[in-house]
């Protein structure tokens, strides 16, 4: 199975899904300079109803938080997209140390972590129907900094002792995913895929520029999760990250100047 190790890491996905070195894969380094402004991008339109949090899980390449999506209660409208996207799930990605850990890159710098909030769009049945679609799919990344602890992923973090292994999950009520966006929504938009296998090129990209805060301490509690099952030998969840893709004559576009 697919992973992030040198036997079955980002270079060796090609063999089994050869979409990987497709027109529109993701991530992408964003250079500031490269994208053009548009002013008929709407600011993001995100309503999140907490009741929606169903549950924590680690899958065994992230942990995830999984909503309710069997309504519109919380959605995506407007930003670049048209029609309205379903939150399904949010998680992260990050590094074995804070100099590296996010996907996307800005003008080459590595964050130590980063945030993707996923919807499908609701002109399709479901998600497994919207993620093979080109315009299927709409993930939010939102870029974590080093700096001061942040309260409400703290929460997030709280869960972790239930599902330290892959394959474990705990109920997780409550919570408002828009706690942990940045203040200022201005973003970057670009057609890609799912930076995971299948790799399938249905996604419109949603970069926030501004990041969101955590502390030293929270990285080193994302990085005490397993990528190993309970009674394999342990291996830590670290690096869970796809480097930057070829371009490959896309443009990118800002929400702001
Ligand atoms: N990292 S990402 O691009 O935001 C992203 C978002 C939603 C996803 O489902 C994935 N990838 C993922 O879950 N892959 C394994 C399960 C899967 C997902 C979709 C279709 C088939 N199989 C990646
Ligand atoms: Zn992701």
């Amino acid at each position: 199975a697919w992973g992030y190790a040198a036997n079955n890491g980002p270079d060796k996905w090609v063999s089994n899904f050869p979409i990987a070195d497709g027109p529109r894969q993701s991530p992408i380094d964003i250079l500031p300079g490269g994208a053009s402004y548009d002013s008929g991008l709407k600011p993001l339109r995100l309503k999140y109803d907490p009741s929606n949090c169903l549950e924590i899980l680690n899958n065994g390449h992230s942990f995830q938080v999984t909503f309710a999506d069997d309504s519109d209660s919380s959605t995506l409208k407007e930003g670049p997209i048209s029609g309205v996207y379903r939150l399904k799930q949010f998680h992260f990605h990050w590094g074995a140390s804070d100099d590296k850990g996010s996907e996307h890159t800005v003008a080459g710098t590595k964050y130590p972590a980063e945030l993707h909030l996923v919807h499908w769009n609701t002109k399709y049945p479901s998600f497994g129907e919207a993620a093979s679609k080109p315009d299927g799919l709409a993930v939010v990344g939102v870029f974590l900094k080093i700096g001061d602890a942040n309260p409400s992923l703290q929460k997030v973090l709280d869960a972790f002792n239930d599902i330290r292994a892959k394959g474990k999950q705990t109920s997780f009520a409550d919570f408002d995913p828009s706690t942990l966006l940045p203040g200022c929504l201005d973003y970057w938009t670009y057609d890609g895929s799912l930076t995971t296998p299948p790799l399938l090129e249905s996604v419109t990209w949603i970069v926030c520029k501004q990041p969101i805060s955590v502390s030293c301490q929270q990285m080193a509690k994302f990085r005490s999760l397993l990528f190993s099952a309970e009674g394999e030998p342990e291996c830590c969840m670290v690096d869970n990250y796809r480097p930057p893709q070829p371009l490959k004559g896309r443009p990118v576009r800002a929400s702001f100047q």
